[in-house]
């Protein structure tokens, strides 16, 4: 008899404890939560819509590319109609029939948006494409870069968001945030012509506001001020706005909700920044350490002025 055996009867009385002692883990019969997996199947499915022929296994044609748009949107809304239900009936304690339209009414919504999304998306590979000279070509960019998977992802979460669908939203960012390194709340609100590049342990918050034409790099926030007050600051205002033609290099922290990033300003690497920055400033943190004293005016001058 193995120690393990010994101890078994007990390990299992002292998990039943703490099963019972939560709500977390038993509901009432009939409430499912949304399913994780599905939920990141409709994801590869968007994708493939939205980049025939880049994922998965089919390969439309120009004459097939009508029919398997249509297939793909079928499939889509009749695997997210049920989710959608699921989460809806969890957060308000059992399905209705109220319910039930108001998930086949979001889906149609979201589907409906798609249209607009594609030309989002095929600005952000320009995006990506003009900012990044080793992006090599618009294939790359779709097949390989965090970025635009990241975007690509909050894009579609953003409409589930705005409609009020709870859990999924947040199942769809943290998948990609996991596959990227990119964390992208639902709720930020990005304009045109946004990249990421690199993107590693790049975080944007919930109430973040982007405009058009944003470059980031690698490890920027764009964050909250700390608190202890949780759900007691839900909804309130808490992460930066960033105006138009903006550029944060690498590792810069943009925090609290008053903060405004002006038109066309760049933010030098490592900035830690909780208060607005008029439009169209340079902000560069020098290091004292360094010999070339203005390190950050030099490499700007040298770039021509260009983000
Ligand atoms: C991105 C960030 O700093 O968020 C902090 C916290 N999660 C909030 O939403 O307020």
């Amino acid at each position: 008899m193995s120690h393990f055996n010994d101890h078994l009867d007990d390990i299992v009385r002292q998990l039943q404890t703490g099963y019972q002692s939560s709500d977390l883990f038993f509901t009432r019969d009939g409430l499912e939560r949304p399913n994780r997996n599905a939920i990141i199947q409709i994801l590869n499915d968007f994708r493939q819509l939205l980049f025939p022929g880049y994922f998965g296994d089919e390969k439309p044609t120009r004459t097939s590319a009508p029919y398997f748009a249509g297939h793909m949107l079928t499939r889509i809304y009749e695997e997210l109609c049920p989710q959608i239900e699921l989460a809806l009936a969890y957060r308000e304690g059992g399905r209705t029939k109220s319910i039930t339209l108001r998930a086949e009414e979001a889906a149609s919504e979201l589907l409906m948006e798609l249209p607009r999304i594609q030309k989002l998306l095929l600005i952000d590979v320009e995006a990506a494409l003009n900012g990044d000279p080793a992006a090599g070509s618009r294939e790359q960019v779709i097949f390989s870069y965090p970025g635009l998977n990241a975007i690509f992802v909050h894009r579609i979460a953003h409409e589930l968001y705005l409609r009020d669908i709870p859990y999924i939203p947040r199942i769809m960012s943290e998948y990609v945030h996991g596959l990227t390194g990119i964390d992208i709340n639902s709720g930020a609100t990005i304009g045109e012509y946004f990249f990421i590049d690199h993107g590693t342990g790049v975080v944007i918050g919930e109430t973040t506001t982007i405009g058009n034409n944003v470059k980031i790099y690698q490890g920027v926030t764009l964050g909250a001020l700390s608190t202890r007050a949780g759900l007691k600051l839900a909804g309130k205002k808490r992460h930066p706005t960033i105006e138009d033609d903006v550029t944060i290099y690498s590792n810069v922290s943009i925090l609290g909700g008053q903060t405004v990033i002006g038109k066309g300003c760049t933010i030098g690497g490592n900035a830690f920044i909780t208060s607005s920055i008029p439009p169209f400033s340079r902000v560069s943190v020098k290091n004292p350490e360094l010999t070339v004293d203005d390190f950050g005016e030099k490499a700007y001058e040298a770039s021509g002025n260009q983000q």
